[in-house]
């Protein structure tokens, strides 16, 4: 929609098509134009005292609107237009050719597995940075089998890729509820308060010890804050691509995790060692002195020991939580 269409078309007409902008009347307590009436003459008729009370001149609150439809217009495009992402091999830290390439499509999910030092953080790097030769390891990314737009690489708006990391610190002074609604604001998340909810609801499901809307972040533990983040990144984040720095020493369910991650219908890298996480992934990439050595699909003889994994983690997990309450083991 140009800003000549959306400015001077009948309100009902520009809400058919953007049905979010109901969302951004009830964020200033406006009351909706009517049906007839074109945005440019809402604005106009607006009181002084109105746009005082929101701290917002005429053409400022104009500028507002338009940015807000840009803003939700780009991130569902960023969302449908990923249907593929290519990685191109590049060389390993000898120098050799990597010789590979590996089409990725939403909804599934890759392992990224290997040594200490051996570059799992550096191929999740590349991907981040939409790496086009211009890395240590010469590999290139493609989306949809082409070069993107660059854009992607400095937008902060359209992201392609979230990526969760290892450690989450939090400074600021605020309760979770204020940090995920803001958070939800500056991303143009139509029905923000609903998904507010859903976030703290599905982080509680994460993490063993539960908090609420007004914990404040910084009093959060290691595991709260990374379920926190899972939540919030599989709820708000319209990036296509996920990319996740280990999970199994979080403290958190990760088995949910993965599943509430992979719901949403994305591209996820994940670097991780545990056994259950790895077979879960349709594909792991084997990645040895900096280079991807060898790509293994999941066998079926593979996915039917997952079940035995699961026993024995359950039986590991019972035994940790009994550590936790001061048990001692004596008997197992
Ligand atoms: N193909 C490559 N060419 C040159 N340098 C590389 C290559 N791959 C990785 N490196 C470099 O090697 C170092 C170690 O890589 P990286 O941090 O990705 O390892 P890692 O497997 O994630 O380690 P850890 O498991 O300890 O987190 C980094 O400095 C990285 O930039």
């Amino acid at each position: 929609m140009t800003r000549d269409q959306l400015l001077h078309r009948p309100f009902a007409e520009v809400l058919a098509q953007a049905a979010y902008l109901r969302d951004f009347f009830d964020s200033f307590a406006l009351t909706l134009p009517a049906t007839e009436q074109s945005l440019a003459d809402y604005i106009a008729a607006l009181a002084s005292e109105q746009l005082e009370d929101l701290g917002l001149d005429r053409e400022a609150f104009c500028q507002a609107l338009v940015s807000y439809v840009e803003g939700m217009e780009g991130l569902s495009s960023t969302q449908e237009q990923v249907q593929s992402l290519t990685i191109k091999g590049g060389f390993n830290k000898q120098g050799d050719a990597e010789n590979f390439e590996l089409e990725l499509k939403p909804g599934q999910v890759v392992c990224i597995v290997g040594p200490t030092g051996s570059g799992k953080s550096r191929l999740l790097a590349d991907i981040e940075w939409v790496a086009q030769g211009d890395t240590p390891t010469g590999r290139q990314i493609l989306i949809n089998g082409a070069v993107p737009d660059p854009t992607w690489r400095f937008s902060t708006e359209h992201k392609l890729v979230a990526q969760l990391s290892q450690n989450m610190n939090f400074v600021m002074d605020l309760s979770v509820e204020e940090f995920i609604r803001i958070h939800a604001e500056s991303r143009f998340v139509p029905d923000s308060a609903t998904k507010v909810k859903k976030i703290i609801a599905q982080a509680n499901e994460l993490a063993g010890e539960p908090f609420d809307g007004d914990t404040p972040i910084t009093s959060l533990s290691g595991g709260q804050s990374r379920a926190l983040m899972i939540a919030d990144t599989a709820i708000l984040s319209q990036s296509p691509i996920v990319l996740i720095d280990e999970i199994e020493n979080a403290g958190i369910d990760r088995k949910k995790a993965l599943a509430l991650l992979v719901r949403e219908e994305k591209i996820v890298l994940m670097a991780t060692h545990d056994p259950i996480l790895a077979l879960m992934g349709q594909r792991r990439l084997v990645i040895r002195h900096g280079g991807v050595a060898r790509i293994i699909d999941t066998s079926d003889a593979e996915r039917a020991n997952l079940k035995q994994l699961e026993q024995l983690d359950q039986q590991l997990m019972a035994l940790r939580h009994r550590i936790r309450q001061g048990d001692t083991l004596d008997v197992l």
